[in-house]
């Protein structure tokens, strides 16, 4: 069963069609990756499925819904989360406390229960909802950081972290979302083999243990080959190919137009 389904995307920027006409789909608990060479659409793919930008025509449903067009917080809570290609942190607050605030995107309580929890006497606060629920989003954070490994940096600023940390920690935020899809745009860019074989790892492990799907654009062909159960071609908008790494290793289509291109690193 497909928990998304992309039917006849297309987005054009004035004269310009970015995407055009793309059907293909993401099967529930599947890990999917979306390639093609530079400029030929994949970020503008993730940009229409997270409500980012409006889609000129075409269906995108997600988990049985329309969401074309819908708006990008609505689209997040239903359960799509993303990270960029360009890393997006808290870059002066600890991994802690960014792993702490996406956590807190959760949270039941009220901004008014937040504000007088700091007034109210200790005996009481034990006792309060929010207090119980801001342990419950604590001991979530924890358990990302293990996760992701990250505990041993958890007092680190953001911004002092090694290149490899700050994509492990852009995930653990998108996971404190509890998303049912993940898109990862490019996770082992800027990264050495060492860490992109550890990325590759990790990211099996995540679907696995958080029950996910996951669609994921990558320019590092190893990880790609290795760890998608299926690839979507993408070239000048269009979609060039699918199937499993084997298949997309062998069309000559793709070779031509990508993998031979000297594009793939
Ligand atoms: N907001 C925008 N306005 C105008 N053109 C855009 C916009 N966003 C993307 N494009 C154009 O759409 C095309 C597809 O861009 P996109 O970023 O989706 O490619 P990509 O496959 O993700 O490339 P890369 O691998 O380099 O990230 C490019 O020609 C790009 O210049």
């Amino acid at each position: 069963m497909n928990i998304l389904q992309v039917n006849g995307l297309t987005k054009q920027f004035g004269g310009l069609t970015a995407v055009n006409d793309v059907t293909f789909d993401v099967e529930r608990g599947s890990i999917t990756g979306l390639i093609g060479p530079n400029g030929a659409g994949k970020t503008t793919i993730f940009n229409l499925v997270t409500g980012v930008y409006k889609v000129t025509g075409g269906k995108i449903v997600f988990d049985g819904k329309e969401i074309q067009n819908e708006e990008a917080f609505k689209i997040a809570n239903m359960g799509i989360t993303r990270t960029f290609q360009n890393i997006r942190l808290f870059k002066r607050l600890t991994v802690y406390e960014n792993v702490l605030t996406a956590c807190q995107y959760n949270a039941n309580y009220s901004l008014f229960e937040a504000m007088v929890f700091g007034l109210v006497p200790k005996k009481i606060k034990r006792n309060s909802r929010f207090y119980r629920e801001e342990k419950l989003l604590k001991e979530q954070a924890e358990e990302l950081m293990e996760i992701l490994g990250l505990q041993d940096r958890r007092n680190f600023i953001a911004n002092n972290l090694p290149y490899g940390f700050q994509r492990r920690l852009e995930i653990a935020r998108a996971l404190a979302l509890r998303p049912k899809l993940l898109l990862l745009d490019e996770p082992a860019a800027g990264m050495n083999p060492e860490e992109t074989e550890k990325l590759t790892e990790l990211i099996a492990f995540i679907r696995d243990k958080f029950d996910l799907s996951v669609l994921l654009i990558e320019h590092h062909m190893d990880l790609v080959m290795e760890i998608c159960d299926k690839i979507v071609v993408l070239n000048f908008g269009c979609k060039l190919a699918e199937g499993t790494p084997k298949e997309i290793q062998q069309n000559p289509e793709v070779q031509k137009a990508y993998l031979g291109g000297g594009n793939n690193a």
